[in-house]
Parts: structure tokens; sequence; C-alpha cells
């Protein structure tokens, strides 16, 4: 299905760390009538993130790190267990953003890793791509033991553990970032693990 957007036009809300912008512009509705509509949209760079798994140990590697949003959310819920992820940086391809981030926030250097799919975490809010991996790792890949950049005020804690550890969590709802469920109910679904 197509849409039919014409007279876009930007102003701009915020442009701090991200830019928030809103956007009016006319679209046409199904009985062919055009009409001016106004959306508040939140601009970030795309993003890339990674389930590691290890077959033989049957383990995975997550994270834990606080999220504001998701605090301001649910108090209880500030402290966030997710895949490895990250923003892309300038002109960098979703991989070389996945091996970046693993060697930043876990401490692993992968020799490669395999797309899955790309998503939008939240289409109607946030300009935002996902691009989903998963990778083998083993413990000869470790180079040191990650946590985030601390210029960046990142404070990662690195969880090894078995994988059905990870389903426990996805089941009894501690595990509430979507890219995470994604990717550990597809390494369960391929049989991976
Ligand atoms: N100065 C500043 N820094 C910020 C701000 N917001 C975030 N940061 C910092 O910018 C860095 C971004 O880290 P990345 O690892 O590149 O991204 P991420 O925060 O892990 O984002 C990924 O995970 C999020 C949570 O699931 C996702 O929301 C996001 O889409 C992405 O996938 C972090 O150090 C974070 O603290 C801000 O408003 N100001
Ligand atoms: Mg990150």
């Amino acid at each position: 299905m197509t849409h039919k957007v014409k007279n876009v036009e930007i102003i701009t809300l915020s442009n701090e760390w991200a830019l928030l912008n809103r956007i009016n512009f006319d679209f046409q509705f199904k009985n062919k009538e055009w009409r001016t509509v106004s959306r508040e949209v939140y601009n970030r760079s795309d993003a890339a993130c990674v389930l590691l798994y290890n077959s033989e140990k049957r383990t995975v590697i997550l994270t834990a790190q606080f999220r504001m949003p998701a605090y301001l959310n649910t108090k209880n819920e500030g402290t966030s267990i997710e895949v490895c992820a990250g923003l892309i940086d300038g002109n960098e391809k979703p991989l070389e953003c996945v091996l970046r981030e693993t060697e930043e926030e876990v401490g692993y250097r992968l020799p490669t890793a395999i797309k899955i799919m790309e998503v939008y975490m939240s289409p109607g809010a946030i300009t935002e791509k996902m691009h989903l991996f998963v990778a083998e790792y083993t413990p000869e890949m470790k180079i040191n033991s990650g946590g985030g950049l601390e210029g960046e005020n990142e404070e990662i804690a690195v969880l090894e553990m078995p994988f059905t550890e990870a389903l426990q969590l996805l089941k009894d709802n501690s595990i509430r970032d979507a890219k995470t469920v994604i990717l550990l109910q597809y390494v369960q679904l391929q049989n991976l693990i």
C-alpha cells in the first residue's frame, strides 16, 4: 500500500543530544480527501544489536544497565536486561557497529555476526531502525571485562548465563526490552543452542 504525502514542513522543537521535530504534512485519506496532519518525531541514528550465544556451553551473554525512560515509566524497572546494542556512529556499517559495541560493552572480539532482520523500535515516534544480529562466541574471544565507556557515563553489567535461565527471565517478564525478546525467541525457534 502506498500513501500520498505532500507539503512536508519540519519545525525543530529541540536539537540537543538528539533531534525532536514537529512535522506538519498533507496526507491523503482513503476517501481521497487531503488533510493537514501534525506529528512529533524523535530522530536518532539507526542502531544495531547482537545476541551472543555459545552452542557448546549452551550459554548467552546479556547486559544489565540503568535506563531512565524505563525508570520513569515504572520505578523498579529501571534496570534493563538487554542484548549488547548501540547507536551506529557516522558512516559505520551495522555489522561494524555490532563488533565495536561487543568489545566496549561485553569485552569480546568477534570475527563476525549474522544479520537476522531490521525492525523499527517505535515507528509512531522514533525514526531509529534497529539491525538485529546473532553471533557465536567462545571464551578465547574475550579481550577485556567490558562494562561500557566510562567517559559516556555507562555502567554495564555483563551477564553470562545458561540459555535456560534467559528463557526463564523471558517467561517471568524480567526481560522487557523488545529487541532482546525477539533475539532470544529467534535463537530458540531456530534451535541455534
Ligand atoms: N550526553 C548524553 N548522552 C546520552 C543521552 N542519551 C543517551 N546518552 C548516552 O549515549 C550513549 C549511547 O550508547 P549506545 O550503546 O550507543 O546506545 P544505547 O543507549 O545502548 O542504545 C540502544 O539500546 C537502547 C535501549 O534498549 C535503545 O533504546 C536504543 O534504541 C539502542 O538500541 C550512552 O553512553 C548513553 O548514556 C543524552 O541525552 N545525553
Ligand atoms: Mg548500548
